[in-house]
């Protein structure tokens, strides 16, 4: 096992605020984490530190056998694929999808080189296709759904071929039917040996996709539990994270939860 992302007792503080709290975290190189918490927990933090988007206060985070802040982030960002939607607030409307995704392959947003390499090209088309958006490619951002968004910033953070996939709450804002649609694109995406690690950030134990392997827990910027998925979500550590009575249950791969009576 080779580890793709390590914390050790990664703190982060804003003045008096404390947004993580000795996080400690492997992720290994075939691993797919889901990290689960309330509101303010923390959960955007630790995966902006993930992103080497972010300093720790304390702590060392190392990313793909670099240490944050001893190597030039900029080295380190192009190897790690990031959707969230901060970053899709900075896609201009007027945008191409297929642009969208294309000039990721240049650590850039927006088209900014006429001529792109055909090999370039060549994968943009296929991660459109293998995420069912191939008919949206020259469509501009502006004009597409939520669920359709969402699908071309997954496209987008695959083209670099990353060695680490983070997505940030890649189901918020769905309805159902395209919240469950885009479950089974991630699902694809977990199972397939070929993907990279994967940190797949939500709110909501429905939203875990089939093949997720392990689980962190967050709380007030505590980890409450980490580990494999079956053990870590439990009915008692999903109470104690959300700080109410709840009932969990996984049937037919897929995790639900409600209110314990
Ligand atoms: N610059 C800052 N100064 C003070 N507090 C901050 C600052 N930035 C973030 N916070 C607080 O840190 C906490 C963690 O924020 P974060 O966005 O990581 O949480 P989250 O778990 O992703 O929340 P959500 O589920 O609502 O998106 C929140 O309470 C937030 O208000």
């Amino acid at each position: 096992m080779v580890a793709v992302a390590e914390l050790a007792g990664v703190s982060v503080r804003r003045g008096s605020a404390v947004l993580l709290n000795s996080v400690e975290l492997i992720v290994d190189e075939h691993e797919r984490w889901v990290v689960i918490g309330p509101n303010g927990a923390g959960k955007t933090t630790l995966l902006q530190l993930l992103g080497a988007q972010l300093y720790p206060s304390d702590g060392v985070v190392g990313l793909l056998g670099e240490v944050v802040g001893a190597i030039d982030v900029f080295e380190l960002r192009p190897r790690i694929g990031l959707s969230s939607s901060a970053f899709a607030e900075r896609i201009p409307a007027g945008e191409r999808v297929r642009d969208v995704v294309l000039s990721a392959a240049y650590a850039v947003v927006g088209r900014w080189r006429e001529d792109y390499d055909e090999y370039d090209l060549d994968r943009a088309n296929q991660l459109l296709a293998s995420l069912r958006i191939d008919q949206l490619a020259e469509r501009t951002f502006g004009t597409l759904s939520e669920g359709e968004r969402k699908r071309v910033q997954i496209a987008r953070a695959l083209m670099t071929d990353p060695e680490l996939l983070l997505l940030d709450e890649p189901a918020s804002g769905l309805d159902l039917a395209g919240r469950e649609a885009l479950i089974d694109t991630l699902s694809s995406i977990c199972l397939d040996p070929a993907s990279p690690a994967t940190v797949l950030v939500t709110h909501h134990v429905e939203e875990i996709p089939e093949g997720i392997t392990h689980a962190l827990l967050l709380n007030k910027g505590s980890v409450v539990a980490a580990g494999p998925v079956g053990l870590v979500l439990t009915s008692d550590n999903l109470s104690q994270t959300f700080g109410l009575p709840l009932s969990v249950e996984l049937r037919d791969g897929r995790w639900s939860a409600r209110s314990r009576r």
